[in-house]
C-alpha cells in the first residue's frame, strides 16, 4: 500500500486534505455546547457575494435555516439557486460574506483554518456527485486512507474498511481499483468513506447525479438505512424527487433564499440522536 507521502504527490486534493491534518493535530478538540431543542446545524444571516473584478454576483441572500438530529435533509430548487453554495459554506469549504452557521454548538465560521479543517475531519463525511476516489487505490485503500487521516490504527482500521464496504454490499470488490466498478458502486466506495470514522453529519452534493436509475435507486436505499443505522444527519442537495421517499424535510431554494414551505413532508423517520 502506499504511503501517504507518496498519495499526497499523486494527487493535489489529498495533499490538501493531508496538509489540513497534518497542521491541525496539535489543536483541541472543539467545544461542544448544549444544543437547544436536538437542532444541531443552525445557519443564521447567511449572505454570500461571488466577486470577479468589480462584479459582485450576491448568490445567498439572507438564509436562516435549522437542521435537527437524525433528520435526513434536502436542498432543492432551481439550478444556480444557490444550494451549493450554501451545502459548502455549511461544509466550512467556503466563507460566508456574512452571517454565521453552528455545527454542534461551535460557530465554524469564526474558527481559524486550521481547526477548521480538524473540525470537519472530526464531524463531516462528504459525498460528491463525481465521487472523488482516488483512481490508483483499491476500493478498501480509498476507504483506509480516510481512517487513516482520522488516526485509527492501521489494524482497527482493516477491520473497519471491510465492515464498511459489507455494509454498502461490495466486501467482494474490496481490492477492485475505481476503473473495475460501475459508477453505482464508485458511489457507494464513496459512501463507505464518507462513513468512515462515524462522522455525526453527512453532506452530500447530487450524489445520485451521475448514475443510472437502477444504481441511483440502490445507493438512495444504502442512503437511508446508512444514515438511520449510524444516527447521522444527512444533508444533501439534489434534483433526484426520488430522494424525497427517504427524507424528512425538503428546503427550497430559490435565487438565493428558502422558500416555503419547509416543512416536514411526513413523520420523522429517524427517532435516535447522532452519536458522540
Ligand atoms: N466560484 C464562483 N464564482 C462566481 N460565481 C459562482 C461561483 N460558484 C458559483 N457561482 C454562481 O453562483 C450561483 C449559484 O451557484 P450554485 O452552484 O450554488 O447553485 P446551485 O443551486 O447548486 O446550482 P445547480 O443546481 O445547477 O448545481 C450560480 O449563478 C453560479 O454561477
Amino acid at each position: 500500500m502506499l504511503n501517504l507521502g507518496q498519495i499526497s504527490s499523486l494527487f493535489p486534493f489529498f495533499a490538501i486534505l493531508n496538509q489540513a491534518f497534518m497542521q491541525s493535530i496539535a489543536f483541541p478538540s472543539p467545544h461542544h455546547e448544549a444544543v437547544h431543542q436536538n437542532v444541531i446545524l443552525s445557519v443564521r444571516g447567511l449572505e454570500m457575494t461571488y466577486y470577479a473584478g468589480h462584479q459582485a454576483t450576491p448568490v445567498l441572500k439572507g438564509i436562516d435555516l435549522d437542521v435537527k438530529a437524525g433528520d435526513i435533509e434536502l436542498l432543492m430548487g432551481p439550478s444556480g439557486s444557490g444550494k451549493t453554495t450554501l451545502l459548502s459554506i455549511m461544509a466550512g469549504i467556503l466563507t460566508p460574506t456574512a452571517g454565521h452557521v453552528r455545527l454542534f454548538g461551535q460557530d465554524i465560521t469564526s474558527l481559524p483554518k486550521r481547526q477548521l479543517a480538524q473540525f470537519r475531519l472530526q464531524n463531516i463525511g462528504f459525498i460528491f456527485q463525481g465521487f472523488n476516489l482516488f483512481p490508483a487505490l483499491t476500493a478498501a485503500e480509498n476507504i483506509g486512507v480516510a481512517l487513516q487521516l482520522k488516526g485509527v490504527p492501521s489494524k482497527q482500521a482493516k477491520t473497519q474498511v471491510m465492515e464498511l464496504l459489507e455494509r454498502v454490499g461490495l466486501a467482494e470488490r474490496a481490492d477492485h481499483l475505481p476503473e473495475d466498478l460501475s459508477g453505482g458502486q464508485k458511489q457507494r466506495v464513496a459512501i463507505a468513506r464518507a462513513l468512515a470514522g462515524h462522522p455525526k453529519l453527512i453532506l452530500a452534493d447530487e450524489p445520485t447525479a451521475a448514475l443510472d436509475s437502477q444504481s441511483g435507486r440502490r445507493v438512495i436505499e444504502i442512503l437511508g438505512q446508512l444514515a438511520k443505522q449510524d444516527g447521522c444527519t444527512v444533508v444533501m442537495v439534489t434534483h433526484d424527487p426520488r430522494i424525497v421517499d427517504i427524507a424528512d424535510r425538503v428546503v427550497y431554494v430559490e435565487d438565493g433564499q428558502i422558500t416555503p414551505p419547509s416543512s416536514p413532508i411526513k413523520g420523522k423517520i429517524h427517532s435516535e440522536s447522532c452519536r458522540e
